[in-house]
């Protein structure tokens, strides 16, 4: 795969945070072109030749069913490991909002949250939608919060399919509970989770495809994920090639 070809040339930045995020996703672009393992902790990438999920066709050009995708859902869901998977598959560029904050502020997420505030985390979210959504040949992971924002959804959903993950709460406890996430780092995690999920619920709801994480193997979302935007890229542009990449 040719990643040289993939993410963005840089734009242009009005406000300081703005440039911060530009430089943080180009170094992180940069950084993919030659990743070969998962860059999210404590994930171990499928063993399993999943190249040939992504269709390399009698020309040698890879078929795919869409050039940019984004993965919503709630914290735990598998968005960051998924989507890494996923970007193999296919061959694109892969994203995490959240692993790209950590960098445009040089802090772990707790650590932002603790000392700059949830405000200030939010806002770096809306800056980096507003790069994320510009790239193309990209899997773009996001923070569990991201498409909550009215702003971010409607931007993310403008731009290309946005894939919800979903899993139970106990699934998400379950997944979690040895992790520093912020919002789940109180008495009862459990409880947070039921309570923080059925606010969202009707949010994630508007997203383009969903797909159930509970009790599968990753390998086998993935395979659903890809399946599932195939069908959507026939639904939406019936006879358009030019929207599916070949390159
Ligand atoms: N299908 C799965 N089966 C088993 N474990 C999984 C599965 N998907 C993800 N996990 C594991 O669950 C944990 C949480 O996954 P991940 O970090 O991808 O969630 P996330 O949706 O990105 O969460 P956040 O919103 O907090 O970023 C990780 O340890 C990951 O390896
Ligand atoms: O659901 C949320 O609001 C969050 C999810 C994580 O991905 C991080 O973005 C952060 O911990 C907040
Ligand atoms: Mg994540």
């Amino acid at each position: 795969m040719d990643l040289l070809m993939a993410g963005s040339a840089p734009v242009a930045s009005t406000s300081a945070l703005g440039a911060e995020v530009e430089r943080a996703l180009q170094d992180e672009l940069r950084a993919d072109i030659d990743l070969q393992e998962c860059p999210v902790s404590g994930v171990i990438p499928a063993q399993d030749d999943s190249s040939r999920l992504s269709g390399m066709s009698t020309t040698g050009l890879i078929e795919r069913p869409v050039s940019w995708v984004a993965l919503a859902g709630f914290m735990g869901t598998g968005k960051s490991r998924i989507g890494w998977e996923l970007s193999r598959a296919l061959a694109l560029h892969f994203v995490d909002t959240d692993k790209l904050i950590t960098r445009v502020v040089g802090k772990s997420i707790p650590e932002v949250f603790a000392e700059e505030g949830e405000g200030y985390f939010r806002a770096c979210e809306r800056e980096v939608v507003g790069r994320v959504t510009r790239l193309d040949h990209a899997v773009i992971s996001l923070g569990g919060g991201t498409f909550i924002h009215e702003e971010n959804r409607h931007s993310l959903l403008e731009r290309g399919p946005v894939v919800v993950l979903w899993a139970t709460p106990e699934t998400v406890y379950q997944r979690t509970k040895h992790s520093d996430r912020p919002l789940l780092s109180v008495e009862d995690p459990l409880a947070r989770i039921r309570t923080l999920m059925d606010e969202r619920e009707g949010v994630y709801r508007q997203g383009t495809i969903h797909v159930h994480s509970d009790g599968r193997p990753s390998e086998e979302i993935v395979a659903e994920v890809i399946e599932r935007l195939w069908h959507w890229s026939d639904l939406h542009v019936p006879g358009d090639w030019s929207s599916r990449a070949a390159d």
